[in-house]
C-alpha cells in the first residue's frame, strides 16, 4: 500500500488538532495519540473491539490496544513511519464513530 508521511505542522492544526479535542491525547514518550474507552461490561467492551478490528483491515492500519474487562486503551502511530500519519487521524475517526 501507499507509503504514508508523517503529519505536517498544517495536517497536525487541521486533522490532528481536533482529535486532540475530543478525548485523544498525545503519548507521552513518542509521536502517537491514545484514548481510552469505557463500556457497560466486557461484552460491550469486546463488540467495539472487534469493529475497530475489522476497520483495521480495511485500512490496513492496526491499533495499539489492551483490554481489561469494561475498558479499552487505544494508542495510535504508523510504525512504518516511526510516527502518526493520516492512516492514524483515518482509524481514530472510525473508532470514534464507532464508540457512539
Ligand atoms: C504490510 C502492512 O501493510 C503493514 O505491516 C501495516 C499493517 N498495519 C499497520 N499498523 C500500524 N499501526 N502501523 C503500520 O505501520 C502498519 N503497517
Amino acid at each position: 500500500m501507499t507509503r504514508h508521511a508523517r503529519l505536517d505542522e498544517d495536517a497536525r492544526d487541521e486533522d490532528l488538532a481536533p482529535l486532540l479535542s475530543e478525548g485523544w491525547r498525545m503519548a507521552e514518550d513518542r509521536d502517537a495519540i491514545v484514548r481510552s474507552f469505557r463500556f457497560a461490561d466486557f461484552s460491550a467492551a469486546w463488540g467495539f473491539m472487534t469493529r475497530v478490528a475489522l476497520e483495521a483491515e480495511k485500512l490496513d492500519h492496526h491499533p495499539e490496544w489492551s483490554n481489561v474487562w469494561n475498558r479499552v486503551d487505544i494508542v495510535l502511530s504508523t510504525h512504518d513511519a516511526g510516527g502518526l500519519t493520516a492512516l492514524d487521524v483515518a482509524l481514530a475517526r472510525r473508532i470514534d464513530a464507532l464508540a457512539g
